[in-house]
């Protein structure tokens, strides 16, 4: 898969077939809509192009609103999309530009002249460019004149798709790893990098790669222990994992960290992926770090009955 970092890096093509999106997850919903895709450009001897916006205008307009909360990270959305076979993928800003084209302009200046579509996919409600005037009944106006076919994804499958994004979110924020996994079609997952934390880990026998997420609109599940893999070094492994405050230590974070199972070595720095496959329980404030590594011998017999 290609991926251009603004519509000006694409080069022309005649055979595109385009659908645009957030695709937030890369879920589900928005794996048939991308099967669907790849079924017309297979007719037509097409390519797949899926425009998408990063970042989103209220992370550029407003930076401390940390509301908005994402089920992938660009990149991750990137690496889903690749592994489904995507030839292209743009990636363009929420430019004043951009949202000042009008609708005619934006058909003709970037989906025609730019990425030169022969299929666009496109949900009933989409609005386009300047005060969302653009919609469906322009697309298909102009399809005539610059010769494209407009290819309408009906309301009940555009429900369907925005119903499992909000589901997948409040499932995560609510433990609810499962049904977040069923919604998805693969496990949730993270990646960050692996930093240093107190160093208490070790003392009582079960060690915690630290994970520093450097995208803060990265959503992160509601507090508790899971039952993940590592894919850490190129190999996988199984692991225990724990999001929390650490009441036991009275921790002042929020912390994400996992201790993976038959495993020994200094990994600081390096970048895992954890992909999260069920919840075992919630944080508990123990009376001593004894305590808390009793509990954890057992997390360990959870996690392997489980995974
Ligand atoms: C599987 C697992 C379960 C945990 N459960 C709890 C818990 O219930 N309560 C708590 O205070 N800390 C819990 N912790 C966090 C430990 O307190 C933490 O790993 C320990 O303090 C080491 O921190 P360090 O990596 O900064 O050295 C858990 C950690 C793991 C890996
Ligand atoms: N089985 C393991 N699971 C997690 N980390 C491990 C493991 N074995 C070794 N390590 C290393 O030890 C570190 C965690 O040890 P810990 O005492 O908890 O320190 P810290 O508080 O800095 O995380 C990890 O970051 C990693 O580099």
């Amino acid at each position: 898969m290609k991926i251009y970092n603004s519509i000006d890096e694409f080069k022309l093509i005649t055979n595109a077939v385009v659908t645009i999106g957030t695709f937030d997850g890369v879920h589900t919903g928005h794996r048939k809509i991308i099967a669907k895709l790849q079924e017309l450009a297979q007719e037509c001897g097409g390519e797949t192009v899926i425009l998408t916006f990063f970042p989103h205008p209220r992370m550029i307009l407003n930076p401390e609103d940390q509301s908005l909360k994402m089920i992938t990270t660009i990149n991750e959305k990137a690496e889903l999309l690749e592994g489904l076979g995507v030839d292209h993928l743009i990636v363009t800003p929420f430019s004043r530009d951009f949202s000042n084209l009008s609708a005619l302009e934006y058909i003709h200046d970037i989906l025609v002249a730019k990425i030169g579509i022969k299929k666009i996919v496109i949900g009933y409600d989409h609005r386009f460019g300047k005060d969302r005037k653009g919609g469906l009944e322009d697309l298909q106006r102009l399809s005539k004149i610059y010769d494209f076919e407009v290819i309408e994804i009906p309301e009940q499958d555009i429900n369907d798709v925005a119903v499992s994004s909000t589901k997948i979110r409040t499932a995560l924020l609510s433990d609810d790893i499962s049904l977040a996994n069923q919604f998805l079609s693969y496990p949730f997952f993270i990646t960050g990098k692996v930093i240093r934390g107190d160093q208490i880990g070790r003392q009582i026998g079960y060690p915690t790669a630290n994970i520093l997420i450097e995208e803060t609109y990265k959503l992160i599940p509601a507090d508790g222990i899971f039952a993940v893999t590592v894919e850490v070094e190129g190999a996988t492994y199984k692991g225990m994992a724990y999001i929390g405050h650490r009441p036991t230590i009275n921790g002042m974070t929020r912390n994400i960290e996992v201790n993976i199972f038959d495993f020994d070595r200094d990994i600081y720095n390096q970048s895992i992926r954890m992909n999260f496959h069920y919840f075992v329980r919630s944080d508990i404030k123990f009376n001593s770090l004894d305590e808390l590594k009793l509990q954890l011998a057992k997390d360990r017999e959870s996690v392997l009955a489980l995974l």
